[in-house]
């Protein structure tokens, strides 16, 4: 428990046709799993679902206030790692909870970062054709972006996240301690999602971003600094799947960078890259595209393209030809959508992009990398 006694510091809330849900930020709010769990009713077994080295690290404090609220625990670990999420995992997740006796009133809690949260959701989506599902995001990516809204879903050897489903938890508690444990590379993956959000829904989060945007990626930066920032990207994202949660329009804006950046995470081999980095990759290249276009003023586009600068090269990789790249592309769920900023903080959806120009682009994402 933390001086705090586990308080947030941010308690959003965000609508879903499944009801409501509360995130609550702050630090030590992992501890207060039991009781939020009772609070929602959720008195049955729970199927606590890491990856192994986070496992280690952070489930000593949400498996005491389970002991404590008297709720039997199941923890089930997988291998850390983007090559967990797929079918077979799922398969082997299923196996687990039915050799744990875990039935249709109990509850499936996801501690890790967006692989476990992604893989564990979509398990919790099928398992019984659909049990309760918590949310205890432990990466700067799993606090800001996928712990909210309900995308859950696993990889297929020919597409990113092409199996899945919208499957809101019944309740996020984002623990900001637990960050002090993440590598950088994985805090820079997160802030690549926190300036996606900013991009195409928030000008006003921009110079913040600009002025901290290195003190966020520090093993300890001001905290509440932190999680200001990780409220602010929640509550972006919370407005946004609030207003269209099955993603029938609105929604799409928060794929700007991710048609190219999925499609680079395939092609590299999923793992290679971090999430973050394709799409800090596909956000050069989709601001490219939007000046192209004659969406986006090119002095805004070269605002947001210094920002991006910021961002550590990822490791030496073998960068896939364009060709690839746009095979893998043609197979996302969105293939034919392409978001373009038309202001900094505002996006929009075209259709129909040439392939001269999203080769060019595609060039772009490797700019100064390769
Ligand atoms: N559902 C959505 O809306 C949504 C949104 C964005 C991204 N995603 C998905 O999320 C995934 C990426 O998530 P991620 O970046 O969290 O990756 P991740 O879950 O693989 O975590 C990254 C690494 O950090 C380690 N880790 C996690 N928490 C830690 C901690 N507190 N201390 C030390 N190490 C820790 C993990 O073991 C892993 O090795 C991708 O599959 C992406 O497609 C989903
Ligand atoms: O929540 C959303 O909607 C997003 O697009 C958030 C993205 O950051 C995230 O990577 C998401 O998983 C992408 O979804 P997909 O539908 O393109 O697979
Ligand atoms: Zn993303």
């Amino acid at each position: 428990m933390t001086p705090e006694g586990g308080r947030a510091i941010a308690d959003v809330k965000v609508l879903s046709s499944s009801g409501p849900y509360r995130v609550r930020i702050g630090p030590g709010v992992s501890a207060q799993l039991g009781p939020a769990l009772l609070e929602l009713g959720l008195r049955g077994k729970v199927a606590l679902i890491s990856d192994d080295d986070v496992f280690h690290l952070h489930a000593l404090a949400p498996m005491g206030s389970l002991e404590e609220a008297k709720l039997p625990c199941l923890p089930i670990r997988i291998p850390p790692g983007e090559a967990s999420k797929t079918l077979a995992r799922a398969d082997w997740l299923y196996g687990r909870l039915i050799e744990g006796g875990i039935g249709r009133d109990d509850t499936v809690v996801a501690l890790g970062g967006g692989v476990v949260g992604d893989l564990a959701g979509f398990v919790a989506a099928t398992y019984h054709r659909g049990v309760a599902f918590v949310q205890l995001p432990t990466t700067l990516l799993s606090q800001v972006d996928s712990s909210v809204g309900g995308k859950v879903a696993v990889d297929h050897p020919l597409g990113k996240n092409l199996v899945g489903a919208f499957y809101p938890p019944r309740t996020v508690l984002a623990d900001t301690d637990t960050l002090a444990t993440l590598p950088p590379r994985e805090r820079w993956s997160g802030l690549a999602e926190v300036v996606k959000a900013a991009f195409v829904a928030d000008a006003d989060f921009l110079p913040i971003l600009e002025e901290q945007l290195e003190r966020l990626a520090e093993p300890s930066p001001p905290a509440g600094l932190l999680a200001e920032a990780i409220a602010r990207s929640v509550r972006i994202k919370a407005a946004v799947v609030e207003a269209d949660e099955h993603e029938g329009g609105l929604r799409r804006i928060l794929n700007f960078g991710h048609t190219i950046g999925h499609a680079l995470e395939l092609a590299t081999g999923f793992g290679v890259l971090t999430h973050g980095e394709a799409v800090v990759m596909g956000m050069r290249a989709a601001l490219f595209v939007s000046v192209e276009l004659g969406t986006l003023a090119a002095p805004e586009a070269e605002r947001a393209t210094r920002l991006l600068a910021r961002f550590p090269a990822p490791p030496p990789f073998r960068a896939p030809s364009p060709e690839a790249v746009i095979a893998g592309l043609q197979r996302d769920k969105k293939a034919d959508r392409f978001v373009v900023l038309s202001a900094l903080g505002k996006a929009e959806v075209v259709r129909g992009l040439e392939p001269r120009l999203l080769r060019r682009a595609i060039d772009k994402a490797y700019e100064g990398l390769i």
